[in-house]
């Protein structure tokens, strides 16, 4: 398997180009499905409060027995979370139950404006970077005029968004916008959670080109548009099947021809109404 390669975020650390979803990856399954992953190569794990799940991610980076530095941790403050002080309380938590010193990169899961509070959060992230709780801070589900106010209110801008991003949601605007201003995109459901996407003709054509899956033809559609996917699998081999998409790559064309099966989001998630607590 080859090394999956990293990028540089805007705070000057490293960050992979593809990493591992946890959501429902618990218990000693889910310990040992992340501890695989890692002995796979995946070097990102992704995780958040509301997964209930950062005690086994935490197990996972100990028993893989990779030097910690060699992992990145992200995690995710939920929204009855929010505010400056809380947010500051929400990571110490996690890191309590990852049993991790250190959270490589801490999101804010989903913006809630209706609880008014995101900015405030973003504050109290600042701040934990600065005790070296947290390495690289960002969000999660965060419009344009969401990033733009956090920029200009505080001054620092989110090193990540991570969003729902696949075939039939690219986001090229939003992601036109991450690229004007230095934030990473990450991808979440980057497989569209296994819908009828992976089965779409244009997908296995390719796959047939590259002599590869048509899943992998959609997680290096995400690297060539620049965005860190996280797909999720509980088993071994479509982990190595994902993580293997460093070795092809796709033309322009065949980029915009897997674009062009843009729908729309998929389940409802608008950051400006969405509101999870
Ligand atoms: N910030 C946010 O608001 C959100 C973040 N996320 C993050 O993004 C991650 C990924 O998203 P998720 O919703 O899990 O969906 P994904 O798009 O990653 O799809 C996961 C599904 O695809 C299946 N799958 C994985 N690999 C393959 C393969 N090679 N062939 C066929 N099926 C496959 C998995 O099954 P199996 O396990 O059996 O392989 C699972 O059913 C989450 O785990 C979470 O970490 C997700 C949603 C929202
Ligand atoms: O999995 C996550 O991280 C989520 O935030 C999900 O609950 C996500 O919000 C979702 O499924 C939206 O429909």
């Amino acid at each position: 398997m080859p090394q999956i390669p990293t990028v540089t975020l805007n705070d000057g650390t490293s960050f992979a180009e593809l990493g591992l979803g946890t959501y429902n990856l618990r218990g000693e399954d889910g310990i040992a499905a992340i501890v695989a992953a890692i002995e796979s190569g995946y070097r990102l794990l992704d995780t958040a409060v509301n997964y209930e799940n950062e005690r086994e991610v935490g197990e996972a980076v100990r028993r893989s027995g990779l030097d910690r530095d060699a992992l990145l941790v992200t995690s995710k403050i939920p929204g009855r979370h929010h505010g400056y002080n809380e947010a500051i309380a929400s990571i110490e938590g996690s890191l309590a139950t990852l049993g991790l010193d250190r959270i490589d990169l801490q999101l804010i899961h989903w913006p809630n404006p209706s609880v008014g509070k995101y900015v405030d959060t973003w504050r109290g992230m600042i701040e934990a970077r600065e005790r070296g709780l947290v390495r690289s801070i960002g969000v999660s589900n965060f419009t344009e005029a969401m990033l733009t106010e956090l920029a200009d209110e505080t001054g620092v801008t989110p090193a990540v968004n991570q969003v729902e991003l696949h075939p039939y949601f690219p986001q090229d605007a939003l992601r036109a916008f991450h690229t004007a201003h230095g934030i990473r995109t990450e991808s979440w459901s980057p497989l569209a959670r296994r819908s009828e996407l992976l089965t779409e003709q244009i997908l296995i054509e390719l796959a047939e080109i590259h002599a590869v899956t048509p899943t992998q033809i959609v997680l290096r559609w995400h690297v060539e548009i620049g965005s860190t996917p996280i797909p999720k699998s509980a088993d071994v081999e479509r982990q190595r099947e994902n993580a293997d998409v460093f070795g092809f790559s796709l033309t322009d064309e065949q980029v915009v021809a897997i674009s062009a099966l843009e729908r729309g989001r998929l389940w409802g998630g608008d950051p400006n109404t969405h509101e999870e607590m």
